[in-house]
This record gives C-alpha cells, structure tokens and sequence, in this order.
C-alpha cells in the first residue's frame, strides 16, 4: 500500500503570476447531470460508495449497490429529479441554488475581496476541479465552506475528506481552512424565523401545527459519536426561543430513511400521516437541516410526504422553502465566510 501519491501534478502556470490571493469554495452534496437512468445511476453509485455515507464492510456491500440498489433504485430517483427538475437550467434546484448563491456573494463582496467558487461533493463540478481553478487563478489561501448548518461525518467530515484528498496529488498546495458548521448561527436561526413569517403570511388559516423535519442518520452512527443530533437539538433550541415556542408546538423528526436498520426518530412520514387522526388537518413543515432545496426537501416532503398527509385525512400541507439564495442566504454566508477569513483577508 502506497502512502504517498507517486505522481504529483506540476504547479499551475498561472500561479506564479498571479499569487497571494484568497479563494472560498462553497460545497453542497451533489446531483445527477440529468435524469436519465445513467447519469442517476453513476452519481448514486458515487454517493452510495463513499464509505462516510455507507458503513458497511464493501466486500457486502459493493455486491448488494451494484446489483439490486443500483439496478433498481434509479428509476425512483429518477422519477423524483424529474418531478423537480430545473428544466430552463436543466440541472437540479440543489445545484441552481449553490451557483447563485455564489454569484450572489461574488457581487456583495469588493471587488478586491476573497474569489468565490462552488463545487459539489458527488457529480459535477468536483471539489479537486475547483480547488485546481481557485489554485490556477492565484489563490495559495482557500476556505472550503461545506454548506451544512449541522455537522456530520456523513456529509461534512466527507467535504473536507475530498478537498484534502485533491491536496494530496499537488506538489505546490494552498493553505486550507475548513469553515464549522453553523447550527445556531444567529443569523441562520433568524433567517429561518423569517422565512417561517413569510411562509406563512399568505395562509387564510394558520396551521395548527408547525414542524421541523431534519435528513436522518442511522442511528448506530450517532452511537459511534456522530454529533449530528446535538447539532440539530442546537438548531432547535434556538430557533424555538426565538419564535418563542415550545417542543410540543414545534416538534422535530427526521426523514429519508434508508435500508432496513434503525435510524433517527420520529420518523417524520409516521408522525406526519398520524396527524389528521388527532384532529390535526393543516400543517406547516420547515427542513432546517438543509441550507437549499433539493430532492429531500421538494419532492420527498413538498410532494411524497404532502400526498401521505392528504391521504390520511389532511387537508393543508405548508412547505417552507430554505433560505436557498434569498439575502438572508448571502447575508449568512458573508458573516461566516468574513469571520473564518480573520487573518486572511
Ligand atoms: C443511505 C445513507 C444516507 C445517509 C447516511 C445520508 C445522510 C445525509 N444526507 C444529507 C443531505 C442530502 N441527502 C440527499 C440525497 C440523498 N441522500 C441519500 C442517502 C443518505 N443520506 C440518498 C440515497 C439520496 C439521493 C436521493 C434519492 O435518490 O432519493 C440530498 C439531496 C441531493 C439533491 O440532488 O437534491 C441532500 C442535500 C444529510 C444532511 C445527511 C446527514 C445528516
Ligand atoms: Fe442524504
Ligand atoms: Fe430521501
């Protein structure tokens, strides 16, 4: 087993002319390139493969996501992305919405201030490719942004996992910061107080129930030391102290389960569908776990999760979108990005 890379990448020509500069690169997860079976299939296979995601001794699980995962499951997801497809973009909301949020910051930011990228940790455009750009237009200093409010090792540690992966193959590497997660920020919690104000505004009649729903995580990962439920409770606490509600009237549950072991409870589709049998017919669902909508939220809530709702007896189904790049968005990532620049910048 080699501990070294045997073979490092010259230093980019354009470096020497134009060094000394800062670069940020903001990171979201990822997303088909289209649709179609293929592009689904190649992108799931990559996500699914990474063994932060999936931990599982790969001599079983390779078999079992080759075989019967990846034959089958395309189509769902599929089917999903289509129902929430950007179609004048033609790419997926998850990626329309980290490329504005970088444009957004590009134009909030001097003109002298630190060069704004973004990539994506499966799918296209890679980490490595847009460490090597930052790198190639001057930049020897780069703050690596992974864009979730909460931490986990199945999605942050995995960002910088990659970033440091891609440094490994360069001779010449820039210095790397990695920005914290930011589950209480205070203007996260106060973005999220507002959209949850204007999400409701247009309603003829308040919901009678509000609630959080968070991607899940299987539960034996938390048991090994995953913080990622500390860091939803933070995001919680202070959101309800900030609204001024309590658990009861603000309750938080976790969807996108997947295979058959146990992950974060309540689940939300099982507390959602019991609603309407407790008299409970119009709610309000807000996604904090995600800074921009994407295929959990649109579509496994706004459309999968509303269907459930409505079949068992709901009759109102609010979704509030994420902070996605409204200023709220680009206000937040400015104060986070100024703060982990201190020194650089
Ligand atoms: C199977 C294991 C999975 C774990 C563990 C997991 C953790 C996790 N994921 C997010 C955020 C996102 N996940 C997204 C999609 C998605 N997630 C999984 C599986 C796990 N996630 C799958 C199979 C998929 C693909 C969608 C599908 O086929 O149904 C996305 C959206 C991507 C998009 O393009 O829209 C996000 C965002 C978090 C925050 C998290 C743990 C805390
Ligand atoms: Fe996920
Ligand atoms: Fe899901």
């Amino acid at each position: 087993m080699t501990h070294h890379p045997l073979s490092l990448r010259p230093a980019p020509a354009a470096h020497s002319r134009a060094a000394g500069q800062v670069g940020v690169l903001l990171v979201n997860l990822g997303t088909p390139d289209s649709t179609r079976y293929g592009d689904v299939r190649r992108y799931l296979s990559e996500f699914l493969s990474d063994r932060r995601v999936i931990e599982v001794n790969p001599w079983l699980w390779q078999p079992l996501l080759q075989g019967v995962i990846l034959t089958t499951r395309p189509f769902r997801s599929g089917a999903a992305y289509r129902r929430i497809w950007n179609e004048a973009a033609d790419e997926s909301p998850l990626r329309t919405y980290t490329r504005a949020q970088a444009e957004l910051l590009r134009q909030a930011l001097p003109a002298n201030g630190p060069r704004i990228d973004w990539a994506m940790r499966y799918g296209r455009p890679s980490i490595a490719s847009r460490l090597e750009a930052l790198q190639a237009a001057g930049c020897d200093r780069i703050l690596v942004v992974p864009l979730y409010p909460q931490y986990s090792a199945t999605t942050t540690a995995t960002v910088n996992d990659a970033a440091f992966r891609a440094l490994m193959t360069m001779r010449r590497q820039p210095a790397l910061r990695i920005a914290p997660s930011f589950p209480d920020h205070p203007l996260y919690i106060e973005g999220l107080a507002r959209s949850i104000r204007a999400g409701l505004a247009g309603l003829e009649r308040p919901p009678e129930l509000l609630l959080a729903s968070f991607h899940g995580l299987p539960r034996r990962y938390v048991k090994a030391g995953d913080p990622y439920p500390a860091e939803c409770n933070r995001t919680m606490l202070a959101l309800r102290r900030r609204l001024g509600m309590t658990a009861r009237e603000f309750p938080m549950t976790f969807q996108s389960r997947f295979g058959r072991e146990r992950w974060l409870e309540p689940y939300t589709d099982e507390r959602v569908t019991a609603l309407p049998r407790r008299g409970i017919r119009r709610i309000a669902v807000i996604t904090p776990g995600f800074l921009a909508d994407c295929i959990e939220t649109l579509d496994e809530i706004g459309h999968e999760l509303r269907q459930e709702f409505m079949a068992a007896g709901g009759e109102e189904f609010t979704l509030i979108p994420c902070l996605n790049d409204t200023p709220d968005a680009i206000h937040l990532l400015r104060a986070i990005i100024g703060q982990e620049l201190a020194g650089w910048a």
